[in-house]
């Protein structure tokens, strides 16, 4: 079977960045070790005046196309994944086709378009669109373009505000990949829940503490199902678990939930048993309280043992650096986990050709996926050419007066008129409005 995969990703961020211990946490009169140690941030990137979800899914498509040297006649679907859409009827992947329709002389007429709708999850399910619609043999030999956009804002003073972020990531899905082949076995978690929504309003409702609990059950549903199909999870299996990352705090929570689970029946089982006892048994406690009890002590002494903390530190840890810097990119969270992940594997000198990943995608809502992905050779060159580190450094850093105006310019209610912090350059940039209210683009030499 031809192996069918991401061929080439590319990363866009926000040009504002707001620093949450030096700037947020003072303004709010909180321990600035909140965020860095609690949920694990150190900033969060938001969009210029000039940038939205379509500036940004175009810019990192562009350089995407650019790089790879592919024209519109290459591509045969536009896939977008989106929470932070305006437009309830015409898909996002149209108004970035027209984006880059301005600077290539073909066009995407041919190209199949669409918006996909699942909280943060939908990034991954555009990904298993482009794979099967390539595995159905109906893609004429043209790849697809992905691409997971969001501007995750909360409403002022909600407890999210800690958690926002904005970004894009496009991601080519083709044949004979060169970064990740993706695996057919599948596991999923999905419950209707209501922890985390926005009906028919740009900010979303949050249950935060409820969200957090939303996620790790649903995740632990999407392991045991994926174990159901590619058989028993052995921790040694995954070089690296790229997580969905609304904060790296909520990863470290997953991941040890994980690892109890899938040391279950195998040697690093056992070995933990000598170190710490055996996991508690819901058999062994007369009640609910007392069993969970029982389960988060054994869980904080696992995460103290040397062992756990060796594989956290090469299996989870490097896949939240960018996360750290950048806050909540929602769909395009767990796309910037696997790039940091690979990222530091390259800058390690790490042998990553044919090692496996196991990625964990998770959407408010609620829905949990995990998959496994191996890496291709061709990976490292693919990373090499990233230049996210770049893009983070030259953010315009935020005062919080700064940051106050750039919520309101982003927020539909508000009406506010605030001169660009920065100068877009050789990029799309929001260009005023339309006739029928739409919204209009145009690209800066
Ligand atoms: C996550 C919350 C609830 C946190 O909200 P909060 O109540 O402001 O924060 P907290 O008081 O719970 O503190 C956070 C952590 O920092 C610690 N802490 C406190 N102070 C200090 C200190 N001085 N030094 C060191 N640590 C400190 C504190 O102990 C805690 O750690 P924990 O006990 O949880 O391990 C909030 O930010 C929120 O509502 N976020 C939005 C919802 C969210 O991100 N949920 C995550 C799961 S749902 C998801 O991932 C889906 C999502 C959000 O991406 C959307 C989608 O799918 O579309």
């Amino acid at each position: 079977m031809t192996a069918v995969g991401i061929d080439a990703m590319e990363i866009w961020t926000g040009k504002l960045k707001l620093d949450l211990a030096e700037t947020f946490a003072p303004a709010q009169g909180d321990d600035p070790g909140k965020y860095t140690k609690g949920l694990g941030l150190r900033a969060s990137s938001f969009p210029d005046v000039y940038e939205d979800i379509v500036t940004m899914g175009a810019n990192a498509a562009h350089r995407l196309m650019e790089r790879k040297g592919l024209t519109p006649e290459d591509i045969g679907r536009i896939d977008v994944a989106t929470e932070s859409a305006f437009d309830n009827s015409k898909p996002v992947s149209t108004y970035i086709a027209g984006c880059l329709e301005q600077v290539y002389d073909e066009n995407f007429h041919h190209a199949n378009k669409g918006e996909r709708k699942f909280a943060c999850i939908s990034g991954t399910q555009s990904l298993d669109d482009a794979y099967n619609w390539i595995r159905a043999g109906r893609n004429r030999g043209r790849a697809a373009l992905v691409i997971a956009t969001d501007t995750a804002l909360y409403a002022r003073d909600d407890p999210g505000e800690a958690t926002q972020g904005a970004g894009a990531v496009a991601m080519l899905v083709d044949e004979d990949p060169n970064l990740v082949e993706l695996s057919t076995e599948q596991g999923y978690g999905s419950a209707d829940e209501t922890d985390f929504l926005k009906p028919n309003q740009q900010f979303p409702s949050v249950d935060g503490k409820r969200s957090v609990n939303v996620y790790l059950a649903r995740m632990r549903e999407a392991l045991e199902d994926f174990a159901e199909v590619a058989g028993d999870i052995h921790p040694g299996d995954y070089e690296m678990i790229p997580f969905h990352t609304p904060f790296p705090g909520m990863v470290r929570k997953a991941a040890a939930l994980g690892y109890r689970h899938i040391i279950r029946g195998t040697d690093v089982g056992d070995l933990m048993a000598e170190e710490i006892g055996h996991q508690p048994m819901r058999a062994d406690f007369e009640t609910d309280d007392e069993f969970h009890a029982a389960i988060k002590e054994y869980t904080d002494a696992l995460t103290e043992t040397e062992r756990y903390q060796d594989w956290y530190a090469n299996t989870i840890e490097p896949t939240l650096a960018i996360s750290r810097e950048v806050g909540n990119w929602y769909t395009g969270s767990v796309h910037i986990a696997r790039a940091a992940g690979l990222k530091h594997a390259r800058e390690s000198g790490l042998d990553l050709d044919e090692a496996r990943l196991l990625v964990a995608s998770y959407g408010s809502g609620a829905q949990a996926e995990v998959h496994a992905e191996t890496i291709v050779p061709g990976w490292e060159e693919e990373i090499g050419a990233l230049n996210i580190d770049e893009q983070i450094r030259n953010r315009y850093d935020l005062s919080f007066a700064e940051y106050e105006q750039v919520h309101d310019v982003h927020n539909h209610e508000t009406e506010t008129d605030v001169e660009e912090f920065t100068a877009p350059e050789d990029e799309f940039a929001f260009d005023g409005w339309g006739r029928m209210g739409e919204r209009k683009y145009r690209y800066v030499e």
